[in-house]
């Protein structure tokens, strides 16, 4: 019988209507149904809403996976969509263990009619354990698509349909006439892992706009180890940020607010991302800035300097 390990960690999948509270919390863990033939270890490590959750949490659940994982043929994490990126993003960087790991959510509650959360956990258990699926790395699974954890970001607020991110997904799991029909569009890849004892880094991510004068940059760059910038195109900022990142003392990654492409250091006018790069900052190639920030999070808790940091963003090692 193959074994799946299903570790649940709140998120609206396990969410219901508080009585006499605001609104939905998480309370109750999904079970995975239509899967009699498989030999389920249930685990729950912390059980939140999916913005309470930290790095720290992320690198638990590190600890978690890679404890328990010789023990299963597949891992299905349960996890609030709104960080989900974050987390897949997380264990994608730090999971050395070679059983497929499967990050998936739900947009709608167990008490709704269009409860999206059974067959979520079913297509991801179903990929977790495909022979197809080994040596993938974490995924995230959602509506039938399967994504690579680099790129993935949820895209929508309320539809079922939640998760997209380009260049899009990397497979997709349908259930036809023989059952689970599960399809890859891309070869698997090696990867680094990234191994910090502790999160110890503290980034922080300034959102750029019209107009931005660098409000909020020194005091983030005087409490914070290294900064994240969302800028604007391919990685642009107004004129006013220049000489701050020219002197700021902790490396600064410029990702971009644009939903697709990566950032490229083609404009020479000031803050255009060639005098950026000029200046010392590193473009954060395709992640978008949360994701960056994990990446330099955690090279910063390895204790990387500012040329490993600029070697891995440019290299694409992640
Ligand atoms: N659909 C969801 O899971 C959203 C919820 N706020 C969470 O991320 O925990």
């Amino acid at each position: 019988m193959p074994r799946l390990a299903l570790i649940n960690t709140g998120g609206t999948i396990a969410s219901r209507p508080d009585p006499g509270g605001a609104g939905l919390t998480p309370q109750t863990p999904p079970q995975l149904q239509g899967l009699p033939d498989v030999d389920v270890t249930t685990f729950q490590p912390f059980t939140l809403p999916s913005p309470h959750v930290t790095p720290q949490h992320m690198h638990a659940l590190r600890a978690l996976i890679e404890r328990e994982a010789q023990h299963f043929d597949g891992v299905v994490v349960t996890h609030g969509t709104d960080t989900l990126e974050e987390t897949a993003f997380f264990l994608h960087l730090t999971l050395g263990t070679h059983t497929p790991v499967v990050l998936t959510g739900s947009m709608r509650h167990a008490e709704e009619l269009s409860w999206d959360g059974p067959g979520n956990l079913l297509d991801a258990a179903q990929v977790a354990l495909h022979p197809a699926t080994q040596g993938r790395g974490p995924l995230a699974v959602f509506g039938g698509d399967v994504f690579d954890a680099r790129t993935v970001t949820k895209v929508h607020t309320t539809a079922v349909d939640a998760f997209g991110g380009y260049p899009g997904p990397i497979g997709r799991i349908d259930h036809g006439p023989h059952g689970a029909e599960l399809r890859y569009f891309a070869r698997p890849e090696t990867r680094p892992v990234f191994g910090p004892d502790t999160i110890t880094a503290r980034v922080e991510i300034l959102y750029a706009y019209a107009g931005w004068q660098g409000e909020g940059f020194a005091e983030a760059a005087a409490r914070a180890q290294g900064l994240v910038i969302a800028a604007l195109g391919t990685g642009n900022l107004p004129p006013e940020l220049l000489p701050l990142i020219q002197e700021s003392p902790v490396p600064v990654v410029i990702a971009t607010r644009t939903h697709a492409g990566p950032v490229l250091p083609v404009y020479g006018y000031a803050g255009g991302g060639a005098t950026l790069v000029r200046a010392g900052a590193v473009p954060a190639s395709f992640l978008n800035a949360h994701k960056a920030r994990l990446l330099l999070m955690i090279l910063l808790s390895l204790g990387a300097g500012r040329d490993e940091i600029a070697r891995v963003f440019r290299d694409g090692a992640f």
